[in-house]
């Protein structure tokens, strides 16, 4: 029957930044997004261990009846689980049997999909002292009642509605108030980071990560010294800057100084955002805070002048090494931009920067933490494959650090793209071509205007953080795998984007043990303890930027969260094989109607639906694969919001029926393109 409202009352009453510290010690339970607050997501748990794991199965498997990616870490506190889904939606779960206990829908308007870049995904929640805190995708911070799902307040996140602003993260506790960043340097948005009251949600400090309007006064001194790395003419404050705060943070309770990663330039191209160049502070660091007040400390500056949504959101997790004989507490990192950093958190400064992967922007950095460019990486008027590209060689995937071994457990990829920066650019204006920029999107770059060289690629890498080497490495055969967790039983665990969860041995890389899941993993996930018995927790649901578009499984099972045990006899779901794709034919077209419709697809649809035909299709389906009857009435369609359900906006005033007619034009003529002769 599950747990009553008063034994998850009980469950969660004293959680609270002292019992997080505690459970430091043991790690029984999973209390925060990144297991403690340093976000080591490293337990203590060892009755799994690399002896023992291949007897691991199924204890209990629950649908989140999901649909889009599921990114979260499965929070588990005293026998009761909160995890969400996609569309930020709560489920608390006996985590004894998986039986949902409750279920809390923030109920974001769904034409709000496409306000945000990258998928309609949560990280997961907070909890302190009988409340759960959630992030909506519509901006909205929600405080629910731990034991009942009911709501207790939500506020609103979002200083300007007419902006694109989202939240995606998970929000963390620190210090009595819930902290959380919000995304959008995608669309032309000014980054910043709040710190609200948990009892009430009343705000308690906000941290900007760029400056603002110039003509107002700076909100304090880190504005004013970051002014002074920006264009002195003020065009920044077209587009926002960016620098959004959507996913890290980590804190040092002994410090006391808390750790964010900051986002991508907005728009992307330097030039157009800051045209007398500069750093534009600060864009693609790691800033160090004051939790109490928001009062910034210090920082380090990964990609100075951003020019390649080189986001260092990524997860910044600390630790506690010995370099060069002498103890040092510092953060490590691996954000977009394929090299790894260990830095000194204490003050900032830098120890060291290596790539992790192929870099060609910047082969290495100087002793001072600032790196050397590769003269030719800012192209100017011609087409650049950057290397890594956007997507990062490092995404929001958490990494995890296991002290036993000196090892990090890092999702490293690469996915081409080729840039190639606009000589035409204005704020929020529909220019064919132009990415997504008749739904908000701001970049000043085209994609792929040539082919790019690089293959896609994926693998998890063993890093030693002090000896700056990949000790081991696993190849897949697909980027975009999920977080990882890794344990004082020798373990390491991955999601893969081809739908497995796998075990390894966290010394060699052996693998050890590994499962189907139904759907590709991009989550990381945790492990606890009840009654004694060990578990570990994976949600599950394929989607983020890249699983939108493309995916490495022909099996779609809906969001799912699977818990494991050894000796586990619970039954596998079965798996829920996708139909067989086929290109689509036969709709009618004119030929002269292709070439603006490829404008017009590039301006609307890429991102989300990928190249027809080309493109497989992720969460979000292939057009070239779609329907011929669907294409054929996608004039109106698209123009009554007949996807709307779906995340799709509406286009009504947004396009013409002429140019969806051309836009259809350019799908079927793709598709009759690529079709095998
Ligand atoms: O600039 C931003 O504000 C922002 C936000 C987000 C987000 O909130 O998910 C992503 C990105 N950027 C981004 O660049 C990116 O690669 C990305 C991947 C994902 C994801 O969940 O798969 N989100 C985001
Ligand atoms: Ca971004």
């Amino acid at each position: 029957q599950g747990l009553t409202p008063e034994q998850m009352k009980a469950a969660t009453a004293s959680t609270n930044e002292q019992s997080i510290i505690q459970n430091r010690e043991a790690t029984k339970n999973w209390p925060s997004y990144g297991l403690d607050f340093q976000e080591t997501r490293h337990s203590k748990l060892k009755s799994i261990n690399a002896e023992n794991v291949g007897k691991l199965g199924l204890s209990w498997s629950t649908s989140l009846e999901s649909r889009r990616g599921v990114e979260a870490t499965p929070i588990v506190i005293n026998g009761v689980m909160y995890v969400t889904a996609s569309w930020s939606v709560v489920h608390a779960l006996d985590a004894r049997t998986g039986k949902e206990l409750w279920r809390y829908d923030p109920q974001v308007p769904k034409d709000y999909g496409y306000k945000g870049c990258c998928d309609v995904v949560n990280r997961g929640v907070a909890v302190h002292e009988g409340k759960v805190y959630v992030g909506a995708y519509d901006g909205f911070l929600h405080a629910i009642d731990a034991a009942t799902g009911k709501m207790l307040w939500k506020v609103d996140t979002i200083e300007n509605r007419a902006m694109s602003y989202t939240i995606t993260g998970a929000p963390r506790v620190y210090k009595n108030a819930v902290l959380i960043g919000n995304g959008g340097a995608e669309f032309g948005v000014r980054g910043y980071i709040t710190a609200y009251n948990v009892a009430d949600g009343k705000q308690k400090w906000r941290w900007y990560s760029v400056p603002g309007d110039p003509s107002k006064p700076f909100e304090d001194k880190s504005m004013e010294a970051a002014a002074k790395t920006w264009d002195p003419a003020g065009k920044w404050w077209l587009a926002g800057g960016g620098g959004t705060m959507w996913d890290s943070m980590a804190y040092d309770p002994e410090l006391d100084i808390m750790y964010v990663g900051t986002g991508n330039g907005s728009p992307w191209n330097r030039d157009l955002r800051s045209p007398a160049g500069g750093d534009n502070l600060y864009l693609g660091s790691v800033v160090a805070l004051k939790p109490e007040t928001g009062e910034y400390v210090c920082h380090h500056q990964q990609t100075p002048g951003d020019n390649w949504d080189y986001t260092s959101t990524q997860h910044v997790l600390l630790a506690d090494l010995t370099i060069n004989g002498q103890p040092r507490k510092v953060w490590l990192h691996a954000p977009k931009n394929g090299f790894f950093y260990v830095i000194d958190r204490t003050n900032c400064q830098f120890i060291s920067a290596t790539p992790f992967v192929e870099t060609t922007w910047a082969k290495e950095y100087d002793e001072k933490g600032r790196p050397i460019e590769n003269p030719g990486a800012r192209a100017k008027d011609k087409p650049w494959e950057t290397i890594p590209s956007a997507y990062g060689a490092h995404n929001w995937h958490p990494m995890s650090f296991n002290p036993d071994t000196g090892l990090v457990y890092l999702p490293a990829q690469g996915i081409p793209l080729v840039q190639q920066p606009v000589q035409q650019w204005q704020y929020n204006e529909h220019r064919p071509g132009s990415a997504m920029s008749n739904l908000g999107w701001n970049l000043g770059f085209l994609f792929n205007t040539v082919d790019p060289t690089m293959k896609p690629y994926g693998h998890l890498s063993a890093w030693d953080p002090v000896a700056k080497k990949e000790v081991w490495r696993a190849n897949y055969v697909s980027p975009w795998n999920g977080g990882t967790l890794t344990t004082a039983g020798n373990l390491v665990f991955q999601g893969t984007a081809d739908g497995r969860f796998i075990a390894y041995n966290a010394k060699t890389g052996e693998p050890l043990w590994q499962t189907p899941v139904g759907s590709g993993v991009v989550a990381a996930p945790s492990t606890w303890e009840l009654d004694g018995e060990q578990y570990v927790s994976v949600a599950v649901g394929w989607g983020g930027v890249y699983g939108q578009m493309q995916r490495a499984t022909e099996t779609a099972g809906p969001g799912r969260v699977y818990t494991f045990k050894l000796d586990g006899k619970g039954t596998m779901p079965p798996l829920v094989q996708r139909a067989p794709a086929e290109l689509v034919k036969g709709v009618a077209y004119k030929p002269e109607d292709v070439a603006p419709g490829l404008g017009l697809y590039v301006s609307n649809c890429l991102f989300c639906h990928g190249v027809p035909g080309v493109n497989n299709g992720g969460n979000i389906p292939n057009l070239g694969f779609t329907k011929a009857e669907v294409l054929k009435n996608s004039p109106e369609l698209l123009l009554n919001g007949a996807f709307v359900e779906g995340g799709m906006p509406t286009f009504k005033g947004k396009l013409t029926e002429a140019q969806v007619t051309q836009i259809v034009a350019f799908i079927q003529g793709t598709a009759d393109a690529v079709r095998p002769k």
